[in-house]
């Protein structure tokens, strides 16, 4: 069996930024760079009060031969302006770096997104049949959807932030530390207490969030479910109810948010009061260390910038960790679809197929400690016109799954053309297994389109032609558009039993030598389906056909009728021989014929 890519968590974000890497390592040295340069800007501000305006000596002997080579303190005294430049220019390239860092981690998380996407749709197309009785539908859209989302934002916002707020604090430290060590544990004091009652907030709230996220879902499921259902709701005057219904939970909803809101007032309200202490104690020590002239006035105004900077960062690490949680969550579900086993459809052989089929002593089950299939044995000829029978839940179903390998069976074999079918290439198999499902799904295209699936090259004769064999050609002419009329979702709505004739003229626009119908006439009449399946039965006297239903009067004529019970097959034979034999299907008939009876008044 081939596997999709599994891959654990963290690499799996690795994995798929692989030919990107190089854009990720840019946008991080641009935040590296912008945080520089920003951070430059009160040391030039410094650098002005101390040296030029108050003349005090230059430390660094670098910039000391640089003020001395343009002239010294009476030229930039004369040149003010050049300060100025210089705080633009500095203020130029942060702005810069901050654009080339949006956009090479925007133009990575976006590719890794398509990426990952492509990879996610590949498992949805091509995974093995059980995984779509695992997974809702709703559940895998979410996944491909704000999953990949909610990581591909921390790639291209959270991860990057991280990286801003590590330079920023070494950054600040680092030149804190290098002005006046006293200072900076006074500018500092409080950035702990700030870091953990930010982070210990945003852990606690992250319940709260789930619980709004919940809440949300289920007021979305009550109006999606009445949309739905808006034809059970009205005919069963439910409106009252389900008005009840959505009050209750968008209470709930509503009270949960409000809840969600007052924690947040609670920590903006202490966090801005950490971060407003720690400024003024910045200020009354850096106030105090002035007076005594352990600083410059111009040091304590780095101090109070860098203190106003540093704020902000700390508390949003606090954010940046609780979220890393969502994301370890997202990248889960979508790994667990990743690591879904791929249908392996074996070599492409083109094989055509006789027709003859034989099930010897089937054994299966969904779960093998419980069978769905209890030794089912059966033979069809080529050619011949077999209906299954047997009440809902009986195995027909299963049976057809089997036929067409979309499950494996736990033992005994199943023989077409006496080829054991494991040794047939599914593709091949497929190709020659022309169903009509039970659900009659319509893609939104046109009609012409939506027959054409399942053979593309075929002319609008041929297409004609089969929606004549399924009875349906006479409603499509009454279209506006015909043949060209959109359905579907986006086109207009066909009826329950035009959108089974469909997908049966679907099918016999190709010529396949098995054709099953698994209960794909139920919203037909039964005389529109005594007239498909006689145009069929003549159309392809060499075309084996199974036909599982419900009603004896659909079956009647079959060939062969073979009955399940209960994962069993009890029964074979044709109409006549089953109904002057004791079992489940004389009792149908005769409730049938009681029924109808009944209905003529006889
Ligand atoms: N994908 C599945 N996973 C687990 N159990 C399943 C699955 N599909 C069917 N079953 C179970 O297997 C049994 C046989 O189902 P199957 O669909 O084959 O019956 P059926 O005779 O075709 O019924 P119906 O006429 O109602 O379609 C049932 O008990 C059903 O609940």
């Amino acid at each position: 069996m081939k596997e999709a890519k599994s891959t654990g968590d963290l690499r799996t974000i690795l994995h798929y930024m692989k030919g990107y890497t190089f854009y990720y390592v840019v946008a991080v040295l641009s935040t590296a760079l912008s945080i520089l340069f920003s951070r430059l800007i009160p040391l030039v501000v410094k650098f002005t009060i101390d040296n030029i305006i108050s003349n005090k000596n230059i430390e660094s002997k670098f910039l000391s031969s640089i003020y001395y080579e343009f002239g010294g303190r009476e030229f930039f005294l004369r040149n003010l302006w050049l300060v100025g430049l210089i705080v633009v220019v500095f203020a130029f390239f942060n702005s810069f770096f901050s654009f080339l860092r949006e956009k090479m981690a925007g133009y990575t998380s976006e590719n890794f997104a398509k990426k990952l996407r492509d990879d996610l749709y590949n498992v949805i197309l091509k995974a093995e049949y059980g995984f779509y009785s695992r997974f809702q539908s709703g559940d895998v859209i979410q996944r491909c959807t704000s999953d990949v989302e909610t990581i591909r934002r921390f790639i291209a916002a959270d991860a990057i932030s991280i990286w801003r707020i590590i330079f920023t604090i070494f950054l600040a430290l680092f030149v804190m530390l290098k002005l006046n060590v006293k200072m900076t544990l006074a500018s500092s004091a409080m950035i702990p207490a700030l870091f953990g009652s930010s982070l210990y907030f945003f852990v606690k709230v992250k319940r709260y969030f789930e619980k709004v996220d919940e809440a949300e879902a289920a007021v979305t499921t009550v109006v999606q479910e009445n949309i739905t259902g808006v034809r059970v709701v009205k005919a069963f005057t439910r409106e009252e109810y389900e008005v009840k219904k959505f009050l209750e939970k968008n209470t709930e909803y509503r009270k949960l948010d409000l809840k969600l809101l007052k924690l947040f007032a609670n920590f903006w309200s202490i966090s801005d009061f950490l971060a407003f202490s720690q400024f003024v104690f910045t200020i009354i020590f850096g106030t105090y260390f002035t007076v005594k002239g352990e600083i410059t006035v111009g040091t304590l105004i780095v101090f109070t910038t860098y203190v106003g900077m540093l704020m902000w960062p700390v508390r949003e690490l606090g954010i940046l960790l609780s979220n890393f949680g969502k994301v370890k969550v997202s990248l889960k579900r979508v790994n667990e679809i990743l690591s879904e086993k791929l249908e392996n459809l074996e070599d492409g052989r083109e094989i055509k197929l006789n027709g003859d089929i034989e099930f010897r002593d089937v054994w299966f089950g969904y779960n093998p400690e419980h069978p769905v299939l209890k030794g089912v044995s059966f033979k069809i000829s080529k050619g011949e016109k077999v209906a299954f029978f047997g009440g809902t839940g009986s195995g027909k179903s299963t049976v057809i799954s089997l036929l067409m390998r979309l499950y494996d069976l736990d033992s005994g074999k199943i023989l077409i053309d006496g080829i054991d079918i494991r040794e047939i290439p599914k593709s091949a198999l497929r190709k020659n297994i022309g169903q009509v499902p039970q659900e009659a799904f319509v893609f939104s295209k046109t009609v012409r389109e939506n027959i054409a699936i399942t053979k593309p090259d075929s002319d609008i004769e041929e297409i004609i032609l089969s929606a004549k064999l399924a009875s349906v050609h006479d409603d499509i002419v009454k279209f506006e558009r015909g043949y060209d009329t959109l359905v579907g979702e986006k086109g207009i709505t066909l009826s329950g039993g035009q959108r089974q004739r469909l997908t049966i003229a679907r099918t016999l626009v190709n010529d396949y030598p098995i054709l099953i119908f698994d209960d794909s006439m139920s919203a037909v009449d039964t005389e529109t389906e005594r007239k498909i399946l006689e145009a069929i039965r003549k159309r392809s006297e060499n075309t084996t056909t199974i036909i599982v239903s419900h009603r004896i009067s659909s079956i009647k004529d079959a060939d062969k009728i073979i009955v399940f019970e209960n994962g069993v097959v009890t029964a074979i034979g044709n109409h006549e021989e089953l109904v002057n034999h004791p079992g489940l299907y004389q009792r149908v008939w005769r409730i049938e014929n009681v029924l109808k009876l009944t209905e003529t008044g006889e």
